[in-house]
């Protein structure tokens, strides 16, 4: 349905924990915004939403719903936008079978998901689930540039209350394992092309035969192009290596991966651990297993429940299994191993969490120990390698004292890797993969074999430039010492590079930026903030991802506290909410004991933005007020410890909206800018003080019981309201 008139401010509807918290924060800042004439409107980006829009055939007509993410997608084109954005799920295939299975299970009629699709019919189903899984709504909506950094407040919090860090030992055998050949990184090609282009990816076999891959992929002029493989033969003999080297030393085996974002070849690549690891069971069931569906890029959680009545090769699994080194688990208690399901060790967050413990991950005993980190590709593993290898020789980040890395990201327009799922192919026959221009140019030829995992990528124009010049501005407004993670010795980066230098210089800036290694540039980093110091990195996308989980969560124990702004380049705003992700182990929690140890402070930093932005781009005197007195809010909150425990019985995050509302109401009572708004806050302020008591009591009776919310993909919304608004003194003065 088309939306004639977008409300001033959409908040974005979405999964798991930070869509439990939305249940109960929601409602006030739609409350506190309508009295100063601001509206708050709410799009459905959530996973089971994305799947009922998908398929509105087979609903009735009650249960359809609007494609939501088709109409963001176009207003963050627009200078109008302004959008809130909470993360989401992004689905791997278990994911997305158990969240179509409750949707079914509620009595919604859509198709199975096809594993194998043969009639037309699955085929099309298969292909809008597709674009469905993995990480499918950001691409669509960061249509600008990322600036992640912590608000100044939220750092000084943060050196003032310095939270526990794992110590490092300088014997510590935790170590990253990647390939040192046959990965992207060393068979990348790249290009700029000096006009617009259409291209065909197409692979000619060894019999001469040719398939065209992808056809009529354009760009405009001034897009770097790219092209890779990674060798399967190359992969699977680094794994069988690694799982050896690992069970010699002792420690635990687990593998890092973007099976999310990168949702075409890291599945891939995690499927072929899972074979390496129980590799004579396959050889000798092969056969017999894929009869059962069997697919290996699923996981073992999904193999083990297919192969559960075939006790021949459940045997054979746990002789393998016993022959193993240990794993790194995801849930010792319930025997969850790291490749278990490939969403479950996501490395952005996975490998900081390690390194936050000292080097530890959790083995199957329940206890801490070393881990050989696998990660298979060298492009971006080096800067998880520098970073033990620093912890080893000078010990674990003082947060106390350490500076802080911020960031300033290339993401616009599906930039890099994150944007090639469209142009990567698990090639089916040995030959020669070749990328062809509409004017016969070959762009890029690789020869490969059958398995091997191609793909192209590439960054345009108008972003790398408006990145830049991102980056120039940010370094200008702080002074920072700002390092592009760039390495003149990489293909992409050299292209890159290119562009970098010629900015700089015509701007006169060009001695304020040092371009380094991605290596380099992690030492360097680590340098800077153990002296106290501040730094910029200025990344490509995948770096933009990585680096602001990992400085966030050595520097401020989480990414959840970041400020996420994406500057659209058509002049709206879209304001992230922290740099983690949906955390569903909180979900568990509050379906346990009712305890929702979700932070909320990455909505309030981007709620402050987001009010910010709408005074600024529309001239709205009352969203300023309303920016400034959340700020004060905010700063309420980490005063005064109002941010959530972890432990059932301790304030939850319902209680931290509570005082959340409470300040804002105070600041605006208090301020003397809008006298109006004084004096219709000044009794909600009062009466949020007068019943704190009550209030807190029955937020806290509340907890300690299970909590059902009638589904954990597709809770039912009344149920939802009931469990995380359980003040009805609360609701009465929001109401
Ligand atoms: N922007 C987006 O849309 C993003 C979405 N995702 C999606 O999120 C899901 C989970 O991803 P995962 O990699 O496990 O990352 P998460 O960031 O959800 O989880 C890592 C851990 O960080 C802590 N954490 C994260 N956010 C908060 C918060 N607001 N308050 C308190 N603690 C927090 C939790 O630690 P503890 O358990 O110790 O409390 C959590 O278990 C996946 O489906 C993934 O696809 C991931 C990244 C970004
Ligand atoms: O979109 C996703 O899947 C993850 C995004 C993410 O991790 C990030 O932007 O930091
Ligand atoms: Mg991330």
């Amino acid at each position: 349905m088309a939306n004639t008139s977008n409300p001033d401010i959409i908040y974005t509807k979405v999964d798991e924990a930070p869509e439990l918290a939305s249940a109960s924060l929601l409602p006030i800042i739609q409350r506190f915004a309508a009295a100063a004439g601001v509206s708050v409107g709410t799009k459905n980006i959530s996973l089971a939403g994305r799947i009922l829009a998908a398929f509105p055939e087979s609903l009735t007509e009650d249960q359809r719903i609007s494609d939501d993410l088709a109409e963001l997608g176009e207003l963050v084109k627009t200078p109008d936008a302004n959008v809130i954005k909470l993360p989401n799920i992004s689905a791997s295939v278990p994911q997305l079978v158990a969240a179509v299975k409750e949707l079914q299970d509620q009595g919604f009629a859509i198709p199975d998901y096809p594993y194998e699709p043969s009639s037309d019919a699955e085929k099309d189903a298969r292909a809008r689930y597709d674009a469905i899984k993995g990480s499918a709504v950001n691409p669509v909506l960061r249509e600008g540039n990322s600036d992640r950094r912590a608000a100044a407040a939220v750092k000084k919090f943060a050196q003032n209350n310095p939270h526990r860090m794992g110590d490092w030992s300088a014997d510590s055998k935790t170590r990253v394992a990647s390939m040192s050949g046959g990965d992207f990184f060393s068979n990348e090609t790249s290009a700029t092309l000096d006009k617009a282009a259409t291209a065909k990816i197409v692979l000619t076999a060894a019999d001469g035969s040719e398939t065209v891959l992808k056809d009529g992929v354009s760009y405009p002029a001034g897009t770097v192009v790219d092209a890779t493989y990674m060798s399967a033969q190359a992969l699977d003999a680094f794994l069988a290596d690694e799982i050896e080297k690992t069970k010699d030393e002792g420690v635990l085996f687990s593998l890092h991966m973007k099976a999310t974002m990168m949702k075409v070849s890291d599945p891939i690549i995690f499927g072929h651990a899972v074979r390496e690891w129980l590799k004579p069971v396959f050889e000798k069931y092969g056969d017999q297993m894929k009869d059962l569906g069997v697919n290996p890029n699923s996981g073992l959680g999904d193999l083990l429940e297919r192969v559960k009545d075939q006790p021949e090769i459940l045997k054979a699994i746990e002789e393998v299994r016993a022959t193993r080194p240990p794993m790194y688990m995801v849930d010792s208690d319930n025997g969850i191993t790291n490749l278990h399901v490939p969403s479950d060790v996501i490395i952005d967050a996975s490998m900081p969490a390690l390194i936050r413990a000292g080097g530890k991950g959790w083995g199957p005993d329940g206890k801490e120990h070393d881990a050989v980190c696998v990660i298979p590709d060298d492009s971006y593993a080096p800067v998880y390698d520098e970073a033990i290898k620093f912890f080893k020789a000078n010990g674990k980040l003082n947060p106390a004292t350490a500076g802080t890395v911020q960031n300033i990201g290339l993401m616009a327009q599906k930039a890099e890797e994150y944007g090639s799922h469209p142009t990567t192919f698990e090639i089916p026959a040995d030959g020669t993969v070749k990328m062809v221009l509409d004017d016969g140019t070959t762009l890029h030829e690789h020869s490969v074999q059958a398995g091997d995992i191609w793909r192209s990528a590439s960054a345009r124009k108008a972003p790398i430039e408006d990145w830049v010049n991102l980056a120039i501005e940010r370094q200008k407004a702080t002074g920072y010492r700002a390092i592009f993670w760039l390495d003149q010795a990489r293909a992409h980066d050299a292209e890159l590079i290119k562009y970098v230098k010629p900015i700089l210089e015509a701007k006169g800036v060009a001695d304020k930026f040092e371009i380094m290694s991605p290596r380099d540039a992690t030492r360097a980093s680590f340098e800077t903030i153990t002296r106290g110091e501040n730094t910029i990195a200025i990344t490509g996308n995948v770096l933009r991802d990585y680096l602001t989980d990992l400085f966030p969560i050595l520097e401020l124990a989480t990414s959840a506290k970041m400020l996420s702004i994406v500057k659209l380049m058509n002049g709206g705003g879209l304001f992230e909410t922290g740099a983690g992700g949906s955390a569903p182990k909180h979900v568990q929690q509050l379906q346990a004991e009712n305890h929702l140890r979700w932070d909320s402070l990455g909505e309030f930093c981007a709620l402050g933005e987001s009010f910010k932005f709408l005074a600024e781009a529309k001239g709205n005197a009352r969203a300023k007020v309303l920016g400034e007195t959340v700020e004060t809010a905010t700063q309420g909150i980490l005063d005064n410890g109002r941010s959530p425990s972890r432990k059932v019985g301790e304030p939850d995050n319902r209680d931290s909206h509570y005082w959340f509302a409470r300040y804002w109401a105070e600041a605006l009572a208090a301020q003397g800018d809008d006298a109006d708004l004084a004096q219709e806050f000044a009794p909600v302020a009062k009466a949020l003080a007068e019943n704190e008591a009550k209030i807190t009591g029955e937020l806290a009776a509340a907890q300690g019981k299970p909590a059902d919310i009638g589904g954990y993909y597709h809770p039912d919304a009344d149920k939802l309201a009931a469990v995380m608004r359980p003040s009805a003194t609360l609701n009465a003065i929001i109401d």
